[in-house]
C-alpha cells in the first residue's frame, strides 16, 4: 500500500494492523443490531450487540449493520434519482455546482474534483424538515462558521425533479438510525448510554450520492475514491472497500446491510480505542456504481475532547480538544477533500474554506 499522510500532514500507522496481525479479524464483521433496537429491547440484547459494536470498533473500524429497519427500496428510489440528475450535460449539473455553495452543497464533478478521483457526487446536509425527530421547519442559518447552511436541489420540473424528496426520505430514516447507532456505539465505548444525544438533537451529519462509471478495461486499478479516513464519528453507507495491514480488504455489499465505518471525530474523542480506518473506492464491477453514505457527526457547537473513560490511568490523549464545526474542522476537513486546500488549524476560517470562483472546472469526456 502506499503510504497514508493524514489530515494534519502526518504519516499515518494503519493501526489495525495489529489486530489483523493478532488475528483479531480477516473480514469485516457483520452485527445484527435488530435485537438491541426492538422497542422493548432488553438490556442484556443491548449489551450483547454492543460488545460486537466494539470487537470491531477497535479491531476493524467497519462492520456492516444487519436488521437496521430501512427497507431497500427508499435506498433505490434515492439511487434512481440519482441517476436521472447525473446522466444530465455537464451544464445542467453545474447548475448546482458545489463551488456557489459556502458549504459545500450540490454537485461536485468527475473532473475538478481535488483528488483527480473518478467519481461524480451530489451533496446535502442536515435540513430540519427532514428530520422525523425534529419537525420545526426553522430555517438553518446560512453561515458556514457557524457550521449549518442551506441545501441545494435540481427544481421539480428538472429531470431529477424527485431527488430532494426520494434522497430526504432515505435521509430522515438514515437520522433515526443513526441516533440509536450512537447509543449502541456509547454502550461499547462503556460510556453512559445517553453521552451523544443532546449533541445530535440537530447535528451535523452531512450525506452524499456518489456515482463511479466503470472503469477502463485498460486500467483495472483506476481509482473512484482514493485513499481517506471520514471527517464525523461513524458513516453509515452502502458498500466500500476498505485497507488494513498493508493490503486492501474488500468490502463487497451484502444485501440487507449498511456498512457502517468509524470517523476520526471518534478516534479524536477516545483517543484512537475505535479505529478511524482507511479506506477507498474502485470500481471493478464493470458497471455503474451508486453509493449513499452519511456521515454522522455531532451538533457544530460541541467540543470534541478525548473521553476520560478511554485513558488509562497517566494516559494523556494525543488529541488538542477541537469544536466539531464552529471554528472549523469539519469545514477545514471538506476545503481539504473537496478543494484540495492544505489543512491547517491556523489559517483563518474565512480563508481555509474561501472558494476561489474564478478557478474553472474542466469537463472530461
Ligand atoms: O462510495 C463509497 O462507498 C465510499 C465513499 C467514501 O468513502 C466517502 O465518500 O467518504
Ligand atoms: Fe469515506
Amino acid at each position: 500500500m502506499s503510504k497514508f499522510v493524514d489530515y494534519t500532514g502526518k504519516e499515518r500507522a494503519i493501526r489495525s494492523a495489529k489486530g489483523r496481525a493478532a488475528g483479531a479479524f480477516d473480514e469485516v464483521p457483520v452485527i445484527d443490531i435488530r435485537p438491541a433496537i426492538a422497542e422493548g429491547a432488553s438490556d442484556e440484547a443491548r449489551a450483547a450487540v454492543a460488545a460486537q459494536i466494539k470487537h470491531a470498533g477497535e479491531n476493524v473500524g467497519f462492520m456492516y449493520l444487519a436488521g437496521h429497519g430501512i427497507p431497500e427500496e427508499v435506498q433505490l428510489k434515492a439511487f434512481q434519482q440519482a441517476r436521472l440528475f447525473f446522466e444530465q450535460d455537464l451544464g445542467a449539473k453545474r447548475q448546482l455546482d458545489f463551488k456557489k455553495s459556502p458549504v459545500f452543497r450540490g454537485y461536485e464533478g468527475l473532473a475538478g474534483n481535488a483528488q483527480g478521483d473518478r467519481k461524480e457526487a451530489f451533496n446535502w446536509g442536515y435540513e430540519p424538515s427532514a428530520d422525523p425527530l425534529n419537525p420545526s421547519n426553522e430555517d438553518v442559518v446560512e453561515d458556514a462558521t457557524a457550521g449549518s447552511g442551506k441545501n441545494v436541489w435540481p427544481s421539480l420540473d428538472s429531470p431529477a425533479g424527485g431527488l430532494r424528496d426520494a434522497i430526504l426520505d432515505y435521509y430522515g430514516q438514515a437520522l433515526v438510525l443513526g441516533r440509536k447507532v450512537i447509543r449502541l456505539f456509547a454502550l461499547a465505548l462503556d460510556l453512559p448510554e445517553d453521552t451523544f444525544d443532546k449533541s445530535f438533537a440537530v447535528p451535523g451529519v452531512l450525506g452524499r450520492i456518489l456515482h463511479y462509471p466503470p472503469q477502463p478495461p485498460s486500467d483495472a486499478e483506476a481509482i473512484g475514491v482514493n485513499q481517506h479516513t471520514d471527517i464525523e464519528i461513524l458513516t453509515l453507507n452502502t458498500e466500500k472497500y476498505n485497507t488494513q495491514a498493508g493490503e486492501w480488504l474488500e468490502v463487497p455489499p451484502i444485501p440487507g446491510t449498511l456498512v457502517c465505518n468509524v470517523g476520526d471525530m471518534l478516534a479524536r474523542w477516545t483517543n484512537d480505542r475505535f479505529i478511524s480506518t482507511v479506506h477507498r473506492v474502485v470500481n471493478r464491477t464493470g458497471q455503474q456504481r451508486y453509493s449513499m453514505p452519511c456521515f454522522f457527526g455531532p451538533n457544530y457547537s460541541t467540543m470534541i475532547e478525548t473521553f476520560s473513560q478511554c485513558l488509562a490511568p497517566g494516559e494523556t490523549s494525543k488529541y488538542e480538544p477541537i469544536r466539531a464545526g464552529e471554528v472549523g474542522y469539519v469545514w477545514r476537513r471538506l476545503a481539504r477533500s473537496r478543494l484540495g486546500r492544505k489543512y491547517d488549524e491556523k489559517e483563518k476560517l474565512e480563508d481555509a474554506v474561501k472558494i476561489d470562483s474564478a478557478v474553472p472546472v474542466t469537463a472530461v469526456a
